[in-house]
C-alpha cells in the first residue's frame, strides 16, 4: 500500500486471502480487503491526509472521549489524533493501545487505558474495544467507531436494520423515526438511537453486515455533493462511493468510576 505514511506506522494483518492494514495514528483500520479479488470494503479518501497530526479521512477511525464538537478539545476527541502503540500482535490480530499523555491531561485531566483489539476472521473484521479508568476519580466518555463503507453506488445503496428506530437528524434539527430501509439521496447525519445488534449495507451487489455489541446508536453519515466539495481532505466524488454506519456510544456518556472497565464489541461482515 503506497499512502504516502511512515510504513512503520502499519501493522498489517492477514488471514487467507484477507488482509486489513491498520494506522496507529488514531487506530485507524485503513483497508479490509476479501476473497481472492482483494476486494476493498472500507473507503479511504485519495485525499486523505497523513501528517500524523489531522484525523485520517475514511477507514475506521476510533472516536474517543468525546463524539462531535468538544468543548475541552479536538471534535471527535483524541483518540483518532493519537498515535496509538501495538500492544501485542499475530498475523491476523493486533492489539493496539492508548494511555493518557502530556497532550491529553492538558485538555481532559485523567488517566485512562484503551486496549482495541482488531481481529481478520474469514469475512469479517472484528473491533473490540476495552476501556479502563487507571485513575483515582471517576470520568466520563462517548465513543463511536467511525465506520466509512464503500460502496459502489450510493444511489443503489440502502441500509436496513433501522426500521423504526428513533433518530436525532444533526441537519434538519427535527427528530423523527425510520420509516423502512435508509435511503440516500441528499446530506445525511443522523444519530439512529438504541438500534438493533444486526444491520445490513447493501449496495446491489454486496452486502456488508454490520454487528455491535455495547454500543446502542449507530451514526449514518454523507455529506453528499456540496459536503464532499467543500471538506478538503474529501474526493468530490466522495458522497456517490461510500456512507459511513458508525456504532457507538454516544446518546447518554458511559461513566466509569475508578478501575471500572467497560467493554464493547463491532464486526463488519461479508454476507454470503
Ligand atoms: O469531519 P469530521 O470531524 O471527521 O466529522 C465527520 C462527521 O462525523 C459524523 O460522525 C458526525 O455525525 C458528523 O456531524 C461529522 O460531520
Amino acid at each position: 500500500m503506497s499512502l504516502g505514511c511512515d510504513e512503520n506506522d502499519l501493522v498489517h494483518l492477514k488471514l487467507g486471502e484477507d488482509t486489513a492494514v491498520i494506522h496507529l495514528f488514531g487506530a485507524t483500520i485503513l483497508s479490509w480487503r476479501t476473497g481472492r479479488e482483494r476486494s476493498e470494503n472500507l473507503f479511504l479518501s485519495k485525499t486523505a491526509v497523513f501528517d500524523n497530526k489531522k484525523a485520517i479521512r475514511g477507514g475506521v477511525p476510533f472516536v474517543f472521549p468525546n463524539f462531535g464538537p468538544w468543548s475541552l478539545g479536538p471534535q471527535h476527541g483524541f483518540a483518532r489524533t493519537s498515535m496509538w502503540s501495538l500492544s501485542e500482535r499475530e498475523p491476523h490480530e493486533a492489539v493496539l493501545r492508548l494511555t493518557e499523555t502530556e497532550a491529553t491531561l492538558a485538555m481532559w485531566p485523567f488517566k485512562f487505558e484503551i486496549k482495541y483489539t482488531v481481529t481478520l476472521a474469514s469475512d469479517a473484521l472484528h473491533m473490540t474495544v476495552d476501556v479502563r479508568n487507571t485513575d483515582t476519580k471517576p470520568w466520563d466518555f462517548t465513543l463511536l467507531l467511525h465506520s466509512y463503507l464503500r460502496v459502489s453506488d450510493i444511489a443503489s445503496t440502502s441500509i436496513k436494520g433501522l426500521e423504526k428506530a428513533f433518530y436525532i437528524d444533526k441537519i434538519h434539527g427535527k427528530n423523527s423515526s425510520q420509516e423502512g430501509d435508509v435511503r440516500i439521496d441528499a446530506a445525511i447525519d443522523r444519530v439512529y438511537c438504541s438500534t438493533n445488534d444486526v444491520l445490513e449495507v447493501s449496495d446491489g451487489s454486496r452486502t456488508i453486515i454490520v454487528e455491535k455489541r455495547g454500543l446502542p446508536e449507530t451514526v449514518v453519515w454523507n455529506p453528499w455533493i456540496e459536503g464532499s466539495a467543500k471538506t478538503s481532505d474529501l474526493d468530490d466524488d466522495a458522497w456517490e462511493r461510500m456512507v459511513c454506519v458508525e456504532p457507538g456510544k454516544v446518546q447518554d456518556r458511559v461513566t466509569l468510576q475508578a478501575k471500572e472497565v467497560f467493554i464493547a464489541k463491532a464486526s463488519l461482515r461479508l454476507a454470503k
